[in-house]
């Protein structure tokens, strides 16, 4: 089937790329001329493990092209995917002016019926809103092409998008009609063979669905940041209590490691715009303003930590940090904690060095112009001169160290583990004193 996607960021180049390889035919639009002509060469401005030779081998098939010719897009396909940014805006609420001038864009050109389906995180009603849009272009234009207007949001995470994409836990489906709801199954088909994967709903639903996943799987981690800071102060071992409570199945193993707060592109802005989405409508939301608070509190949470052991007094110190990305297998630096940490570090007087397997680039453009930041080569550069060693990212390549050599480079034997790496016995065996996230202290 002929398919066009709007939007070549994560969502929209993963979403592209996944559709080519099993065999439909796209066309992906992008306002950024030099992502686009990136692109076109099969080169891809994203580390994302898996995207490039799915992307390179469906330009060879001729299946996947690129552009930036809105028009073209258009006119290629009668299904057309809406996978542009939805920032946030001053307020917390989500920005939906990407959304709503491709929604313009379309109407303005369209010459046939068209689906026009949402693949971003857009606010509770937003259907509704571009549907507005269309009746009131179409209806200036004096032509009556008829449009559907579907929610399907996306639910892929960074650095496993190949994989979610090609087998997602639920393709969710906003829309009242039948015919799109067939299309959709159509689409979807191949990546809905084992089981049957579809769910339909209303737009409303769908668009509320995607906001109180992330903000479900947000809860879980300040939950328990929440216990791991408690753990600290009762002398207890978050490490053992949260083994303790995913085995049991109504819990679960999954997200809940405690850290030092969640970051990204999505939970911090998802949560944001949901309690503006609520506010509107005169509800308050006691428990995602707590989640949005213990966040903010667990980004410092090292700091503090590092505050303590040097007595406050950071002024001429080398911090070694491991890690940049907001998490493992990406090269993305939103809402990193890192960053609040380093800016911590920064405004008491201290120094950084960095390593990040993919991140360099990113940190790069963030803070190259710093002279109390530099980027080294690898984990063991980092350590060179450094103080004290900080673990911010739970990279594989951070996960075996060579404690012996750790324990000889720093001036201060000590190390912040922001993510639990490390067995806080095994670091304390090599003459280093350890500090975790409710655990070694
Ligand atoms: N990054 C992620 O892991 C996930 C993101 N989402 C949601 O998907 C949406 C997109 O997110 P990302 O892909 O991360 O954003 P992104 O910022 O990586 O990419 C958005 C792309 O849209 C392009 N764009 C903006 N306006 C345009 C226009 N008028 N015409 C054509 N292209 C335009 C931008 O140039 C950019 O390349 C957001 O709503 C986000 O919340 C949903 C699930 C996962
Ligand atoms: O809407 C989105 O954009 C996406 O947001 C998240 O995906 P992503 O932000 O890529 O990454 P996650 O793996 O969810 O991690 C988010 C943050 O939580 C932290 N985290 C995760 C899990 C955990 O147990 N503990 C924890 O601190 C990570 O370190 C990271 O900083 C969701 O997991 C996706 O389902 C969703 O589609």
């Amino acid at each position: 089937m002929k398919l066009s996607v709007i939007g070549a960021g994560y969502v929209g180049l993963v979403t592209a790329a996944c559709l080519a390889d099993v065999g439909h035919q796209v066309c992906v639009i992008d306002i950024d001329k030099t992502k686009v002509q990136a692109l076109q060469q099969g080169r891809i401005p994203i580390f994302e493990p898996g995207l490039a030779p799915i992307v390179q081998r469906n330009i060879e098939k001729n299946r996947l092209h690129f552009t930036c010719d809105m028009m073209a897009a258009i006119s290629f396909a009668s299904t057309l995917f809406i996978a542009v940014g939805t920032p946030p805006e001053e307020d917390g609420s989500a920005d939906l002016q990407h959304v709503l001038a491709v929604a313009n864009a379309i109407a303005t050109h369209m010459d046939s019926h068209k689906i026009v389906v949402t693949k971003s995180t857009v606010p509770v009603g937003t259907a509704d809103q571009v549907r507005s849009v269309f009746r009131e272009k179409l209806l200036e234009r004096k032509v009556a092409f008829s449009v559907d207007v579907v929610a399907n949001p996306e639910f892929l995470k960074e650095g496993a998008a190949v994989a979610d994409f090609m087998r997602p836990d639920r393709i969710i489906v906003g829309t009242d009609s039948e015919a799109c709801r067939s299309l959709m199954r159509e689409i979807y088909a191949p990546f809905n063979r084992q089981h049957d994967r579809m769910m339909f709903m209303d737009t409303r639903s769908a668009e509320l669905t995607k906001y109180a996943a992330n903000a479900m799987l947000a809860t879980k981690i300040s939950f328990m940041n929440e216990m791991a800071n408690l753990a600290e102060q009762l002398g207890a071992d978050i490490e053992q209590v949260r083994q303790g409570i995913g085995a049991d199945p109504r819990i679960g193993y999954h997200f809940i490691y405690p850290g030092c707060g969640f970051g990204g592109s999505c939970f911090p802005k998802d949560l944001n715009a949901l309690v503006n989405i609520a506010n509107k409508v005169g509800y308050r939301t006691d428990i995602l303003q707590s989640v949005i608070h213990v966040n903010q509190r667990q980004k410092l949470r090292l700091f503090d930590k590092i505050q303590a052991y040097f007595s406050n007094n950071l002024e001429g110190k080398t911090f070694a940090v491991w890690g940049l990305s907001f998490k493992p297998k990406t090269d993305d630096m939103r809402e990193a904690p890192s960053i609040s940490l380093m800016s911590a570090i920064w405004a008491s007087g201290g120094r950084v060095q960095a390593y990040d397997p993919e991140a360099m680039g990113a940190a790069r453009d963030l803070f190259g112009h710093r002279n109390d930041f530099s980027l080294v080569g690898s984990p063991e550069e980092a350590l060179q001169g450094a103080d004290a060693l900080v673990v911010c990212t739970e990279w594989h390549v951070f996960r075996a160290p060579d404690f012996e050599l750790i324990e000889k480079q720093l001036s201060y034997p000590v190390i912040f583990d922001g993510r639990n790496l490390y067995d806080p016995d095994r670091v304390k065996y090599y003459g280093l004193q350890y500090y975790g996230i409710g655990r070694g202290n």
